[in-house]
């Protein structure tokens, strides 16, 4: 288990400070399986998994859901059959704050069978 997906969420603060560049660059490395990704300037952290059919995707996605709530911080989660997207990104900032990559880690915990 990597360490980000040990730690704990710190309490989302509206002057709390986005990730600079530097931390990004380190940061995305331990999550390997997502990607940094841009949408109307918000910088946001994105993985697809796969599943056989949709009750898999859904039940996925709804563990997503149990954890988002556990940790109080939420991701948007795209359910289809057979692939959950899952982005991460801290509203309050409008961008990346380490718990998107905390919770990013803890979702790739999640058991995808
Ligand atoms: C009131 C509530 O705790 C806040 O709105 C939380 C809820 N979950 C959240 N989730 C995310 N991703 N970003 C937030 O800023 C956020 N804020």
């Amino acid at each position: 288990m990597s360490d980000l997906a040990k730690t704990n969420c710190e309490a989302c603060r509206a002057d709390a400070p986005k990730v600079t560049d530097a931390e990004l660059a380190a940061l995305i490395k331990e999550i390997p399986d997502w990607a940094a990704v841009s949408e109307d300037s918000i910088l946001m952290l994105r993985r697809q998994y796969s599943f056989s059919n949709f009750k898999k995707a859904m039940a996925f996605s709804n563990r997503v859901g149990d954890l988002a709530e556990e940790y109080g911080h939420h991701p948007a989660i795209l359910t289809e059959w057979g692939k959950v997207t899952v982005t991460w990104w801290t509203h309050k900032i409008s961008g990346l704050h380490k718990n998107d990559f905390v919770m990013a880690a803890k979702t790739d915990l999640i058991p995808t069978d």
